[in-house]
């Protein structure tokens, strides 16, 4: 009889090549997303006198430094985008420049294009790839040095990574989403709790997310410190992928479901590492923070760092400080100054869907931008009336990419100002220097900026759900 063996497992070995004495494989990647911030790795190609191996494996992305608000952004910025242009062109490479309806952020665009499959592997030069392991792909990020050697070769070597299942059972309570369940988590386990492990996710939580809240779960496995995350495909996956533009079609459709199909981890198969999770405990959750793991329920109350020991009192003390919160106040109470939705966490159409059931018929009290994931979306957004929504409640409706998320293309938040917003990262700094960011789910973005200040959204979804 075979070992019962793991999705991860399976994955893997599909993918190496060959393996070094020091424990690591060259594993072959199938597809290679490109963003601004390759230009390194390309300038290290063209000194080499090479070119890029497999350019229809490999496919460009303006997102990082799109302008999403003014239309135009400065000269160096622009000097980034014109750039991934040259490079894209001289290569041959399918880039989604910013007049292609199919631009958005490259973790948005790849599952919308169907670039991203069940089974494949999939690499890109940010941190956030994992949120293409929504699909059942072998989806990680990495560095420059490392773009660079797929450019070159198509193949990458890795350290295995150790195997964890986080299985959430039960199902999620009304208003409470898939970043509810990501915040959750790494507040449980830590920023570092899962790191150097592949993250499978499972049980019938899961099973009854969207394919959006999948990839909202996948996209935040890299900041509990997970090398990646993973969700077997089965029909939801397989109903969304089909028919997107580079999805197989006809017989090859067929074949590949077949292949997809075995694509789980067997019953009885080991992880390293196994964590329940009961999806009734989680509420709507923010963060306090300065890191991810700085998360609490709505119906919370700031930590006291007095009451916290070691290194963890320390951040506590810090990130209070940062954020200009006081020990012990109801976390509901504190006032924000603005909000961003938008990322490739929270970018989606799903997203924008909630945010604008909140939004519907009433005012946002605060400023805010909406930036939609992708092209798509947005166009989308607008069919559907969610756009006149935002803008009906006095927000701005903006352009697709990263934008707020990290400020890049200017779209910054102003030292000392406070920001609820969909986002991955509340570092310091992270949307502007001396901005305080709290992530939340989008609808709880929309909640705050409806009343001014963090706020539970259940009784404003009430009815509307
Ligand atoms: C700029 C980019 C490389 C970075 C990442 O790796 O994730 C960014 O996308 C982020 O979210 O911080
Ligand atoms: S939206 Fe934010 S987290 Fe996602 S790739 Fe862009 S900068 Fe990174």
């Amino acid at each position: 009889m075979t070992t019962p063996q793991t999705l991860f497992a399976k994955l893997w070995s599909a993918h190496e090549i060959m393996q070094r004495g020091d424990g690591t494989s060259l594993l072959w990647v199938d597809r290679h997303l490109v963003h601004e911030g390759s230009h390194h790795a390309f300038a290290n190609l063209q000194s080499r006198g090479m070119k890029v191996n497999a350019p229809n494996l490999t496919f460009g992305v303006v997102d990082h430094y799109a302008p999403t608000r003014t239309g135009d952004v400065a000269p160096d910025i622009r000097r980034m985008i014109d750039t991934l242009g040259y490079n894209a062109k001289k290569n041959d490479i399918r880039l989604f420049d910013l007049c292609d309806p199919g631009q958005g952020i490259v973790h948005v665009i790849g599952p919308e294009q169907g670039l991203t499959l069940p089974g494949l592997l999939i690499n890109c030069g940010d941190s956030h790839t994992s949120t293409h392991g929504a699909f059942g792909a072998l989806a990680f990020g990495v560095g420059a040095t490392e773009v660079a050697h797929i450019l070159a070769t198509q193949t990458i070597w890795q350290r295995r990574p150790r195997t964890m299942c986080i299985k959430v059972n039960g199902t999620l309570g009304p208003a409470v989403t898939a970043k509810d369940l990501a915040l959750y988590w790494i507040a449980k386990l830590g920023a570092d709790g899962a790191r150097g492990h592949a993250i499978e996710y499972a049980g019938t939580a899961i099973e009854g997310l969207s394919m959006e809240g999948r990839l909202t779960l996948c996209n935040l496995s890299i900041e509990g410190g997970a090398r990646l995350g993973l969700i077997a495909p089965d029909q939801v996956t397989f109903e969304y992928v089909k028919g997107r533009n580079f999805a197989p079609t006809g017989t090859d459709w067929d074949a590949a479901l077949t292949d997809w199909q075995a694509l789980h981890s067997d019953e009885s198969a080991a992880f390293d590492r196994e964590v329940t999770i009961d999806a009734c405990e989680i509420a709507p959750t923010v963060t306090w923070g300065t890191s991810p793991e700085d998360a609490l329920p709505i119906t919370g109350h700031v930590p006291d760092p007095a009451t916290l020991f070691g290194a963890k009192r320390e951040h506590a003390r810090l990130a209070l400080e940062y954020m200009g919160l006081d020990a012990g106040m109801p976390i509901d109470t504190v006032k924000v100054d603005q909000i961003f939705i938008g990322s490739c966490t929270n970018g989606r159409i799903e997203d924008l869907r909630l945010a604008a059931k909140v939004l519907s018929g009433r005012k946002a009290c605060i400023p805010g931008l909406v930036s939609p994931g992708s092209a798509a979306v947005k166009k989308q957004a607008e069919a559907e009336g969610l756009a006149q929504i935002f803008v009906g409640a006095g927000l701005e409706w903006a352009d697709a990419g990263c934008s707020m998320c990290v400020g890049m293309n200017g779209d910054l938040v102003a030292a000392g100002k406070r920001c609820a917003s969909s986002t991955n990262r509340n570092f310091k700094g992270r949307q502007g220097r001396g901005a305080r960011t709290h992530l939340m789910s989008p609808a709880m973005v929309a909640a705050a900026a409806v009343t001014g200040h963090l706020t539970d959204v259940r009784p404003l979804l009430e009815g509307r759900l």
